[in-house]
């Protein structure tokens, strides 16, 4: 079978995140060699692992799990500076006071929820216990001193007026490290690029072109976002601003620093190289 045959099963997160990067993806460019699998992070993560799909946005921490397996793709990520506006940690009491507590952590995630957990016992001290649950804010918070959203969930209950605290993890780990942090990276399974080098560049290509085609003028992606998820034209404009899509040097000195502190808590196995395509 030769590479325009391919079938290339490409993951897409289920999250207005990472719109930027499949926004103006020439999907008919692809017709039949390209499939997409659109799930929650932690889905794709499971999937990838198991070789049901071939490339795309995973959790961070997944190829920190799995780097034997995949590569990275430059200049494709969902990573933040500081504010990231929709990885949420809810609660009633200051994380301080509340750092050997129990908190619910959202099943959508694997970064995020390892993010909260170097946050709560390395920055804070603390020696917290945890429930994965389904991301239902009300449900979480009835038996649980905290509860972690993230994606579209995260953004939804952020508008609503809870009466609970809410911390923003991007901004938290800015605080403590200085440096941002990335989400989710673009991965693609080894073997796949061995098999079909032509199609993955082509398809790598076509995501880093729509990214840099919606940063350039989101307009149209600001209004899809609130006719689809609601919300106001500045809040999207913020939004979309605040993320940052790039995978350089800058992202991987605070993700690097991540897999680092998630070794150290026994969260992963190994330290983490970077692999590049
Ligand atoms: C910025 C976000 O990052 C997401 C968080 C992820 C995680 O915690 O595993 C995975 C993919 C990202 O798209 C978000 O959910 O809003």
């Amino acid at each position: 079978m030769n590479n325009q045959q391919a079938q290339i099963r490409v993951g897409r997160i289920n999250y207005s995140n990472v719109w930027p990067i499949f926004y103006y993806f020439p999907f008919s460019e692809f017709g039949s060699s390209v499939q997409f699998i659109e799930q929650v992070p932690s889905t794709l993560n499971r999937a990838m692992a198991a070789g049901e799909i071939d490339m795309g946005p995973i959790s961070s921490f997944a190829y920190g799990e799995n780097f034997d397996s995949y590569v990275l793709c430059p200049q494709l990520s969902v990573s933040a500076k500081n504010e990231v506006n929709s990885i949420l940690l809810f609660h009633r009491e200051p994380l301080e006071t509340i750092k050997d507590g129990n908190f619910a952590l959202t099943s959508a995630s694997a970064t995020s929820v390892n993010l909260c957990k170097i946050i709560l016992q390395k920055f804070y001290g603390g020696n917290p216990t945890y429930t994965t649950a389904a991301p239902n804010l009300e449900e979480m918070m009835k038996d649980h001193d905290g509860a972690l959203l993230i994606g579209d969930d995260a953004i939804r209950a952020s508008w609503v007026d809870t009466g609970y605290r809410v911390t923003d993890l991007g901004q938290e780990w800015k605080k403590w490290t200085g440096t941002g942090m990335t989400f989710a990276v673009w991965a693609i399974r080894e073997a796949v690029v061995r098999q079909y080098p032509e199609l993955i560049e082509r398809i790598r290509q076509a995501f880093v072109e729509s990214k840099i085609k919606s940063l350039a003028d989101p307009m149209a992606m600001v209004h899809d976002a609130q006719t689809k998820i609601g919300g106001t034209e500045s809040y999207w404009l913020h939004y979309f601003g605040d993320l940052c899509y790039d995978f350089g040097s800058e992202q991987w000195e605070g993700l690097s620093l991540y897999y680092r502190y998630a070794w150290e808590l026994g969260l992963l196995s190994k330290p983490v190289p970077l692999k590049l395509l």
